[in-house]
């Protein structure tokens, strides 16, 4: 059975191993990291498939209620889903729209653990990558990074799309906050935005926000659909 977290009975989980009086009071920065590598390997082996399971989600919404996301998808030729996981997200786009040739890039054990599972389709290709480093055109969740990391992979995409006409573009799913069809949604997203702020160094973004954002990565101008529950597509230009 996995090792109860030893900051979760604190009731604090942020700094792991961060040293100082802390250790000797909650049991030593051993026994923090040893539990910390441990949960992290449980969360490498069921992250594609957990996460498969929300992005199904929003995938049935991106491609079957959107009412703009004909108008998104059109005159779009290839797409990389940067982070897409199991590629559920990718598959849903590569089923509703046949002329979008869909990438799925992922760090290597997930793409292995996609292989592994036998559940890949051949309509979406995985190709195993950083999206630190490099990026083809792509749509992806930011809202688990940070806001430095946001604007590097923001920099990278911008490399990958085509300056050509018709140019590329970028398209990030994620909640844009004050943007909510209902207090539910909104109660959900703030939920989202503490999970984010306790489990990774993200948050949830105002428009303002992601305005900054995008003109820090480069980008001139971009468009919000507000159509994904606690979602929204944002269109993003160079
Ligand atoms: C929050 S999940 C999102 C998964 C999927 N896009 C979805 O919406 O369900 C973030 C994904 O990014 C992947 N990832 C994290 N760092 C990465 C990196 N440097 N390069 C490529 N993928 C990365 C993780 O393996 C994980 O599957």
């Amino acid at each position: 059975m996995a090792p109860a977290c030893p900051y979760r009975q604190q009731g604090r989980r942020r700094h792991v191993g961060s040293g100082g009086d802390n250790d000797a009071v909650h049991g030593g920065a051993r026994r923090k990291l040893l539990w910390y590598g441990r949960r992290q390997r449980r969360v490498r082996r069921v992250f594609p498939r957990g996460d498969g399971r929300r992005s199904r989600f929003v995938a049935e919404i991106l491609v079957g209620e959107c009412g703009g996301t004909a108008a998104v998808f059109a005159g779009v030729k290839s797409l990389v889903d940067a982070g897409g996981g199991d590629g559920t997200t990718a598959m849903a786009i590569a089923r509703a729209f046949p002329h979008v040739r869909c990438t799925v890039l992922e760090l290597p054990h997930v793409v292995d653990a996609v292989a592994a599972a036998g559940d890949g389709s051949s309509t979406v290709e995985f190709v195993a990558g950083d999206m630190m480093e490099f990026i083809p055109p792509a749509d992806f969740v930011l809202h688990n990074w940070s806001d430095e990391d946001c604007v590097r992979i923001l920099k990278r995409s911008k490399e990958s799309i085509s300056t050509r006409e018709p140019k590329g573009k970028v398209i990030v799913i994620d909640v844009v906050l004050g943007m909510s069809p209902s207090k539910q949604i909104l109660e959900a997203q703030l939920s989202l935005d503490l999970c984010m702020m306790v489990l990774f160094p993200g948050k949830q973004r105002t428009e303002d926000y992601w305005h900054k954002i995008f003109l820090e990565a480069g980008f001139t101008r971009y468009k919000i659909s507000p159509a994904l529950g606690s979602r929204s597509l944002i269109e993003v230009y160079p």
